[in-house]
């Protein structure tokens, strides 16, 4: 599902963020991204997304080359990756709902549909009462939530999420961690980027640590 073929990302003239990274993701895998601040977590997923593109090496998804992927296709292609993110990034002038049906509506489906879409996708993250609601009425781990349900509202078959649980309490993260969990054995490919060492050890998981923008271990933390 993502493969990592000798990657290296420099920003202008500075440091490599990533150098010379290689790995493989199966699909239906979920795993861990972890390193200290500026190991090129962020950097890595923003590769993924095609936010940022490589200065050498090429990125794969589902076995396309990034590298060639033309700009007119770029949109189509994101919409197979649902990204969350640490701050979730809701818009608070509009409700719950809207909030969630803006993939839908930005990729031009019917009402019907982005009706139909959104109240599943908020029922699969317990909000589903809620989809009137404006996010600023919610707690931070129910946020988190709907921005989990914007990422999901597509059914994309890869899940990118960038310290999902940094503002949370453990138990709030561990209810988090159980959304992605149920969405991985359904068969979405999931990456979570992870400075909290507690959590990945309790999730007994493949973790990619990073160092320096290299791979410094990859497998289940001991
Ligand atoms: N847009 C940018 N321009 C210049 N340098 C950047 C840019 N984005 C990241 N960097 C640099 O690249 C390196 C890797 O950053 P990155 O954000 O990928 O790390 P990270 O592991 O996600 O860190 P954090 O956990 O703090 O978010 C850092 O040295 C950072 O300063």
């Amino acid at each position: 599902m993502i493969r990592f073929d000798n990657v290296s990302k420099r920003y202008g003239s500075g440091q490599d963020a990533l150098s010379r990274v290689s790995f493989d993701v199966a699909r239906g895998e979920m795993l861990f991204l972890t390193g200290h601040s500026g190991a090129g977590k962020s950097t890595l997923m923003k590769l993924i997304m095609l936010m940022e593109r490589p200065t050498q090496g090429q990125v794969f998804i589902d076995d396309r080359n990034l590298n060639r992927l033309s700009r007119r296709h770029i949109p189509y292609f994101r919409r197979k990756v649902g990204v969350v993110f640490q701050n979730h990034q809701l818009l608070f002038d509009r409700t719950v709902f809207d909030n969630v049906a803006l993939p839908l509506q930005i990729a031009g489906y019917q009402a019907s549909e982005v009706g139909r879409r959104v109240r599943a996708a908020l029922d699969k993250v317990g909000l589903l009462s809620k989809e009137r609601h404006n996010p600023i009425m919610l707690s931070g781990g129910e946020q988190q939530r709907v921005g989990i349900a914007r990422a999901v509202v597509n059914k994309p078959p890869l899940l990118l999420a960038d310290e999902p649980t940094g503002n949370l309490d453990p138990e709030l993260s561990a209810d988090i961690m159980n959304l992605f969990e149920q969405f991985n054995e359904v068969g979405v490919t999931v990456m979570i980027a992870s400075h909290d060492l507690a959590l990945l050890k309790r999730m007994n998981k493949r973790v990619l640590g990073l160092s320096g923008g290299q791979v410094a271990h990859d497998g289940v933390l001991p």
